[in-house]
Order: structure tokens, then C-alpha cells, then sequence
């Protein structure tokens, strides 16, 4: 997106955005955890945690590895100021949420999980309650999906921007679309979907891929 002269922090803003809108749509009010990864998939769960505080959800947070970027310390800080609570024991806070939003990981992932973001996988993968995954279920390959069977099985997928290749595997209820800022000529090339009115995000009712 940067040739479109984009900042990180303007798209961001809007996946996040665009990730809490999808949750409103099909989730009550509840407690959600938010499992944040070291790249900008965790600035994504960070940005959306911000937004489904605002909507009335109650939300905590669970951030293993926190990178010294300005960009991740100020939405974490932002989180802080929005008495977003950060928990240290993850099976606790699982048992404890309704929902597992899964901002782990996204399109950079490759291979294995290393530690500690293994344990924070098997604990997303033992779970019962629904997980949202926001932009790739993490564990997944961005075009092979779940080739290693380590993944998550989300409830959940919001893509961002378009689906990737490995939404093709997404087994879950809900596949949103988000991320609304693909200008015109990149929305007839990947054949992005119409987004609703004013809505940051779209139902996809199959899946759709470029
Ligand atoms: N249009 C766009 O571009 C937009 C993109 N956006 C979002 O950005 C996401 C992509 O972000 P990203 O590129 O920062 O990578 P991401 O997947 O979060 O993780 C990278 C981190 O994971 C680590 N890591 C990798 N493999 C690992 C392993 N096996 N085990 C352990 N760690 C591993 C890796 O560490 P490294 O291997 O480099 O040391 C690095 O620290 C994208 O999916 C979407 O959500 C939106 O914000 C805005 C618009
Ligand atoms: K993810």
C-alpha cells in the first residue's frame, strides 16, 4: 500500500477498525482477550482492542513480547489509557473471556512458532471459546494455510484488504472483509468486494479471492 503513499499507521488504524466492527456485528457485549504477536498483526489487535472498548466490550490484553517500535509502544499506551487491563496468565484469562481475538500472527509468519508464541498458540487451539483471527488464522502460511497443522481453527476470519490464498481452508461461521482503503484502481484489480454504506467492513458470503 505504500506506493499509494500510505503511513503504517493510517492503514492500521483502519484494519483495527475494521476487525472491531466485524466482532460488533456478530458478538454481544462480552469480555474479549486480545493475544497480541510481535509485528503488525499485533498493532492491528492492539488498534481493535482500542475500538471494541469504545463499542462497550471489556476488554484485556495479553502481549508475551512487546517490541520497542514507537508505533506498537504508543498503541499500547493508548490501550493502557483506555484502563485496557494486560494479563500474565494466559489460561486464566482464556477461561475468564468470551471471546479470543488471535492478533498473533499474519502474513509474515513462517514455519514453526518459536517460544513463547508456541504456548500462546496451544492455548488458542485448546480452547472452546470462539477465536477471531484477524487477517490469517495464526500458525497458517499466508498462501498454504494450516500446512504444518499447528494452527488455529478460528470462529472468526477478518481478511484484510483482500483474502489471502490460505482463506481458501477457513472452516469457520463468520469471514468478514476489512481494511477499507484500497483505492479504485487496486479494487478492480484484486476484485474487491463492495463495502455496505458507511461500514468499515463486509460479510463475505463465499469465499472470494484475486
Ligand atoms: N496492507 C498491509 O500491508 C497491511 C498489513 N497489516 C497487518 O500487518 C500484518 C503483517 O505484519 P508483519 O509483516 O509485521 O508480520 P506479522 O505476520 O505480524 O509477524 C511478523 C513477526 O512475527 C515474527 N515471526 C515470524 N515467523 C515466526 C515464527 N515462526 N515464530 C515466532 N515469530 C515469528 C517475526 O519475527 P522474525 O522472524 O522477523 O524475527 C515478526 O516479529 C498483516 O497480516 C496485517 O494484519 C495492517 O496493519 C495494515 C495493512
Ligand atoms: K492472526
Amino acid at each position: 500500500m505504500s506506493k499509494y503513499g500510505y503511513s503504517i499507521d493510517q492503514l492500521m488504524e483502519l484494519a483495527g477498525l475494521s476487525v472491531a466492527e466485524s466482532i460488533a456485528k456478530e458478538y454481544p457485549k462480552g469480555k474479549i482477550l486480545v493475544c497480541i504477536g510481535p509485528g503488525n498483526n499485533g498493532g492491528d489487535g492492539l488498534v481493535a482492542a482500542r475500538h471494541l472498548s469504545h463499542f462497550g466490550y471489556q476488554l484485556s490484553l495479553y502481549c508475551p513480547v512487546k517490541p520497542k517500535k514507537d508505533l506498537y509502544r504508543n498503541l499500547l499506551h493508548q490501550c493502557n489509557a483506555h484502563c485496557i487491563q494486560e494479563v500474565e496468565d494466559l489460561a486464566v484469562a482464556i477461561s475468564e473471556a468470551d471471546l479470543v481475538v488471535d492478533a498473533v500472527f499474519g502474513f509474515s509468519f513462517k514455519g514453526l512458532a518459536r517460544p513463547p508464541f508456541d504456548k500462546v498458540l496451544e492455548a488458542m487451539r485448546s480452547t472452546d471459546k470462539p477465536i477471531i483471527s484477524v487477517d490469517i488464522p495464526s500458525g497458517w502460511d499466508v498462501e498454504n494455510g494450516d500446512a504444518n497443522g499447528n494452527g488455529i481453527c478460528p470462529d472468526m476470519l477478518v481478511s484484510l484488504t483482500a483474502p489471502k490464498l490460505c482463506a481458501k481452508g477457513f472452516k469457520g461461521r463468520h469471514h468478514y472483509l476489512g481494511g477499507r482503503f484500497a483505492p479504485p484502481a487496486m479494487v478492480k484489480e484484486l476484485g474487491i468486494p463492495e463495502y455496505p454504506g458507511t461500514s468499515q467492513c463486509v460479510r463475505l458470503e463465499k469465499y472470494r479471492c484475486p
